[in-house]
C-alpha cells in the first residue's frame, strides 16, 4: 500500500486502522482532502548533524537584532520551559499557565528590542532554520492538486512565513494562523497580536477565523501532522469530520514519550527528520503511485 509505512522510524499502535483510514482518504478523493499542520519541528526540522535546529522565535532569539543580554535571558527561558513542555508526567493543565508565561515572557523582551520588520527576510536568511526532507515536493504536491493546508502555529507567523518564502513554497492554498507581530508606522515591533498561541490551546479558543472553517465545510477529511501532544486539537473546529489520520513527529525524550504518542498518533514517526512517510501517504491518496 505504502511502502515507506516500512521504514524503520514508522510506529503504529493499530496498522489496520491505519490502513482503513488511508484507503477511506484515497477512496473519497482529493476534493475532501484538507491538512491541517503543525509548523516548528513538524514541517521545519528538529536537528541536523546533531545539533538543535531553531523554531521560529528562536531564529528571533539567535538573531543580530537581539543584544547579548536579551539573546542570554530567552535562552534561559527555553531551558527553563522547554522542558516543562514536553515533560510527560505533568498533565496540560499544569502546563497552561507555565507556556503562556514562557510565550508572554519571551514577547516582551522580544519587544524591548526593537525589532524592524524590514529585518525579518535578513534574519531568516542568516538563520540556521530548515525545512524537513520533503517539505518542498509536499507543499509543491498539495498546491499543484488545490488541497487546502492550515498551518497552525504557535511559532511566530511573520518568521514562518518568511521561512517558506525563501523555500519558495509559500502557496496560495496555504493559511496560516499563529502568533502574529504588531508593527508601528516606523516599521519597529511595539506588540505581538492576540490571542496569544501556545502549545497547549491550538484549538477553536484561538481561531477567529470562522469565515476559514466555513469554506472548507466540505473537507470532512483530515491529514494531521504534529510534534506535540497539543497538536492533536487543531482540527478541533472542523465540522462534520468524517477521516481524520494523525502523525505525530517524536523528536525528543522518545523513551518516556513513546507511550503516550502511540496512544494518541495513529502514525509516530520517531527521530525520523524527513517527511518520506508523510509523502508515500499523499501519493497513495492521490493515486500517483
Ligand atoms: N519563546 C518560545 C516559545 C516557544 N518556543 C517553541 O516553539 C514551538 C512553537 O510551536 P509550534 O506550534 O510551531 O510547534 C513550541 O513547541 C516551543 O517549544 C520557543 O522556541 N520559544
Amino acid at each position: 500500500m505504502v511502502p515507506e509505512l516500512g521504514k524503520a522510524t514508522v510506529l503504529m499502535k493499530n496498522p489496520e486502522h491505519v490502513k482503513d483510514v488511508i484507503s477511506a482518504l484515497r477512496e473519497e478523493g482529493t476534493d475532501k482532502l484538507q491538512v491541517i499542520s503543525d509548523f516548528d519541528m513538524t514541517l521545519s526540522r528538529f536537528g541536523f548533524n546533531g545539533r538543535r535546529c531553531p523554531t521560529s522565535h528562536n531564529i528571533l532569539d539567535n538573531s543580530r537584532v537581539v543584544s547579548e543580554e536579551g539573546r542570554k535571558k530567552l535562552k534561559d527561558l527555553l531551558h527553563y520551559y522547554y522542558p516543562i513542555e514536553i515533560d510527560p508526567n505533568q498533565t496540560v493543565e499544569e502546563k497552561c499557565p507555565l507556556m503562556v508565561e514562557w510565550w508572554t515572557r519571551a514577547h516582551d523582551l522580544l519587544l524591548q528590542q526593537k525589532i524592524l520588520k524590514s529585518d525579518i527576510a535578513k534574519i531568516v536568511k542568516e538563520s540556521e532554520v530548515m525545512l524537513r526532507d520533503g517539505v518542498n515536493s509536499f507543499l509543491d504536491q498539495l498546491h499543484k492538486r488545490n488541497i487546502p493546508l492550515f498551518i497552525f502555529s504557535a511559532g511566530v507567523g511573520d518568521v514562518l512565513e518568511e521561512v517558506l518564502r525563501q523555500g519558495k513554497v509559500f502557496h496560495p492554498n496555504i493559511t496560516v494562523v499563529s502568533n502574529y507581530m504588531d508593527f508601528d508606522d516606523k516599521g519597529v515591533l511595539r506588540q505581538f497580536k492576540e490571542p496569544l498561541i501556545h502549545t497547549f490551546n491550538k484549538n477553536n479558543t484561538v481561531l477567529e477565523n470562522k469565515e476559514y472553517s466555513q469554506q472548507l465545510s466540505a473537507r470532512t477529511n483530515i491529514l494531521l501532522l504534529g510534534d506535540s501532544l497539543g497538536d492533536l486539537s487543531m482540527a478541533d473546529g472542523v465540522a462534520n469530520m468524517e477521516n481524520i489520520l494523525t502523525v505525530g513527529f517524536l523528536n525528543d525524550r522518545v523513551e518516556e514519550r513513546r507511550g503516550k504518542y502511540l496512544d494518541a498518533y495513529d502514525i509516530v514517526l520517531e527521530k525520523d527528520e524527513t517527511l518520506d512517510v508523510v509523502n508515500g501517504i499523499l501519493g497513495y491518496i492521490l493515486r500517483e503511485t
